[in-house]
């Protein structure tokens, strides 16, 4: 099987293993905080052993307490001191879960992370008996609910029936096991799972500040500044790296689209909705698996289209979209535009190629030399994403570092900005006309024939 070269940079299984190992045995290293977050832990799972009765099994998923967050320096680079357990029996029912065995069949049974071992008295508690207000939405897995928990943590509630058999149902399993096995910042975290007669119910982090699409669409929040964009942008790619490349085995997100991309109260983003998600082959050595084309229309790889071949790759070319989707606030397709603008990809790109990116960019989006430099820059990244053939897109991890430099430039070149304000305010046309001038080639652009909607 031909390899990819981007995949040997993953490690090994057995250097993966060997990092599981560490971070499951080595507590010690834990921070005061998370010691104490360890300590209330193992009071609860205490507790919550006790608990168990004929009517609900649970299903215990392992403590797994973060050790600490992604630290990522202006240099890019990544400090990841991921998951723990203190003992080995945890890991070990942890591994359970991971396998599926362990779902049993009673009327009720649950698996819970972290917070709690939910009930479904907890669940009708919480969300007032799913009622309308707490509402928050509907999606591919049925109804999403905002609840809040005896101890006040505001969690999210999906609820689903148990009769999607087949395939529905193996993606609900998929979205709980991803979800189970992943800590990270940018990434929207499992709190528990919980069947109850036909329903499956998940309890995952509640993120309250509405989806980076609605963001765009200003249906949520204040207009996006460049910075705040550029920041959500990194916290994406931190988080598709995270599942590339430092999760035991690399994740293949799926769907990474804005609606997908929540936003927290001081605008960073976590990456959600692992619906789609799809564990990549264990061996190491795998370019790619096959399967059904699963996505979302306007953020396909082609390449996954026409081949069936999935790879890390694909999230790039999706991440390329939704980065040309954060510069111009367009939506990936745009029915009702002209025929030439339909495709907000293609018309970006031809836009960057003639070197008016300046044109493309969203319109609720402040100009400034700063801005206008750093969306060009975001779109030639885009670009890159974007190519038609995997080999050439760049890995999740390079996005992230290229995101940090832009950011970075851009902030520089605001502040001189700023101390030259009072000239810039009295030649404004020469201003623009000058950051518009900053052009690039783009090698190949009939390449974009093929790329689809
Ligand atoms: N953890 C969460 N915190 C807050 N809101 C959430 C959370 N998860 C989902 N939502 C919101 O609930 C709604 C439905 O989400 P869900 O993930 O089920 O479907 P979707 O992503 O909109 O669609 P699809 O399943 O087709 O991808 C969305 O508006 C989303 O913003």
């Amino acid at each position: 099987m031909k390899k990819s070269p981007e995949l040997h940079k993953f490690r090994t299984s057995s250097q993966r293993k060997e990092k599981s190992h560490v971070q499951y045995g080595d507590a010690g290293n834990s921070t005061n905080r998370h010691n104490l977050k360890s300590h209330s832990t193992l009071k609860f799972i205490k507790s919550a052993t006790k608990k168990v009765s004929a009517i609900f099994t649970i299903i215990f998923l392992g403590k797994r307490k973060a050790t600490s967050k992604l630290a990522v320096s202006d240099a890019g680079r990544y400090n990841y001191l991921a998951r723990e357990g203190s003992s080995e029996s945890n890991y070990k029912s942890f591994s359970k879960f991971k396998s599926f065995n362990s779902f049993v069949s009673s009327s009720t049974s649950s698996g819970q992370l972290g917070t709690g071992n939910f009930s479904i008295e907890d669940i009708y508690k919480a969300t007032e008996k799913f009622s309308l207000e707490n509402k928050i939405g509907e999606g591919g897995f049925g109804t999403v609910y905002k609840g809040r928990l005896e101890d006040g943590c505001l969690v999210a509630v999906k609820r689903t029936k148990k009769n999607m058999q087949g395939k529905h149902m193996s993606e609900f399993k998929n979205e709980i096991l991803t979800l189970s096995k992943i800590e990270h910042l940018n990434l929207v975290r499992l709190y528990g799972y919980l069947e109850h007669a036909d329903e499956q119910i998940i309890i995952v982090e509640y993120v309250g500040n509405g989806n980076l699409r609605e963001h765009l669409d200003g249906i949520q929040g204040n207009v996006l500044e460049i910075a705040e964009r550029l920041d959500i942008a990194i916290d994406i790619s931190h988080a598709v790296t995270y599942l590339h490349m430092y999760t035991d085995h690399p994740i293949i997100h799926r769907d990474i689209k804005t609606s997908n991309i929540l936003i927290t109260e001081k605008l960073r983003a976590k990456v959600a909705d692992f619906g789609f998600a799809r564990l990549s082959a264990e061996d190491p050595g795998a370019t790619h698996i096959s399967t059904l084309v699963k996505g979302t229309a306007g953020y396909l790889d082609p390449e996954y289209v026409m081949t069936f071949q999935l790879t890390e790759k694909s999230d790039v070319y999706s991440f390329g979209v939704l980065l040309v989707e954060m510069m111009t606030g367009r939506h990936p397709i745009e029915p009702k535009r002209p025929l030439s603008e339909r495709i907000t990809i293609r018309w970006a790109m031809k836009m960057l190629k003639e070197g008016d990116a300046i044109l493309a960019m969203d319109p609720n989006l402040q100009r400034s030399t700063a801005a206008n430099m750093a969306v060009e820059k975001v779109l030639k990244l885009a670009y890159q994403c974007l190519a038609p053939l995997r080999q050439s897109r760049p890995s999740m991890k390079t996005c992230a570092e290229v995101l940090w430099g832009i950011r970075k430039d851009f902030r520089e070149i605001a502040i001189s900005q700023s101390s030259a304000s009072h000239h810039s305010a009295n030649f404004p046309e020469k201003d623009a006309r000058k950051s518009r001038r900053i052009s690039f080639e783009i090698e190949d652009a009939d390449n974009y024939k093929f790329i689809s909607a």
